[in-house]
């Protein structure tokens, strides 16, 4: 399942996730938190989802479908964060539970646009991180929740340690903001041991719904059983192909295309 907000633009939140799903060869469900006004240039509207409406998309499928891992991603507001850390635990997501968590600590857009409150800042910090399997903030989100400004491999590694030490289990500091590295590589830890997944840094503007896209390809790996260090090779090696495969849309930054993986260009 992903717990994320829509882009009208189709880069984006639920409709990048969904993508990634499906070609991972998962079903992917959905709890919308939030409808934003976006396209390529950035986002100029957003519309949010009762905390309750939130909690009871989660509930209907724990209790039907069932679930094998979920992701968040945009989550717009302090309320929605509690909402969600509430049934959480009711149905059994999170770290030490049945059903692994991978959060996606979405704060702002590439284009710098707010999708998460400053006031949600707290319980981002304070309840979704100690119950995440994985959390996977980029630089920006970084700074924004652990206060460390990442400029080389060592400091890259102080936020992962920060972050485990937040309650993650987990977490996977991205790479892809570090622009002065001539490699794209992301430093996993787990409270023992670092493991760095490196790969070429592909030149190109159109990489919008990367961090979605290395989220839900880790969940959709995690749904299928993986331990997380192999989940998160899995999804390097598809985020980096799904960059790869990106493609020019509208005047600004256009989406990432985990169709590399069918498509016979
Ligand atoms: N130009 C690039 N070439 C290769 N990999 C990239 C590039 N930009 C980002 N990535 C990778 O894509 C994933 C998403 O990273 P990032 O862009 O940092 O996150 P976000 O989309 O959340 O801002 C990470 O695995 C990162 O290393
Ligand atoms: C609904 C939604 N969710 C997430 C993002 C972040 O993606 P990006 O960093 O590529 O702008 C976004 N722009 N919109």
């Amino acid at each position: 399942m992903t717990i994320a907000g829509t882009d009208s633009g189709g880069g984006a939140g639920v409709a990048a996730d969904l993508r990634t799903m499906a070609l991972a060869g998962v079903h992917g469900c959905v709890a919308v938190t939030a409808v934003t006004v976006q396209n390529t240039l950035g986002v100029t509207g957003v519309h949010t989802i009762p905390p309750e409406t939130v909690a009871a998309q989660i509930r209907v499928v724990a209790q039907d479908i069932g679930l094998n891992a979920v992701k968040t991603g945009m989550l717009a507001t302090g309320a929605i964060i509690d909402a969600i850390v509430d049934v959480a635990a009711e149905v059994g997501i999170g770290r030490d539970r049945p059903i692994p968590l991978v959060v996606d600590p979405v704060c702002a857009s590439m284009h710098g646009d707010r999708l998460l409150a400053v006031e949600a800042m707290t319980a981002l910090r304070e309840r979704l991180i100690p119950i995440a399997t994985v959390v996977t903030p980029n630089l920006d989100e970084v700074v924004l929740i652990t206060g460390i400004e990442v400029v080389d491999d060592e400091t890259q590694r102080a936020a992962a340690v920060a972050l485990h030490e937040m309650g993650a289990q987990w977490a996977i500091v991205k790479g892809g903001h570090l622009r002065s590295s001539p490699r794209s590589a992301d430093i996993l830890y787990d409270g023992t041991d670092f493991l760095r997944l490196d790969y070429e840094r592909i030149d190109t503007p159109h990489d919008h719904g990367a961090g979605d896209t290395l989220a839900s390809a880790m969940t959709s790996a995690l749904a299928h059983g993986m331990s997380v260090p192999d989940a998160a090779r899995f999804a390097k090696g598809w985020v980096s192909e799904s960059i790869r495969w990106s493609y020019p849309l509208g005047a600004g930054h256009g989406p990432v295309n985990p169709l590399w993986r069918v498509a016979n260009y």
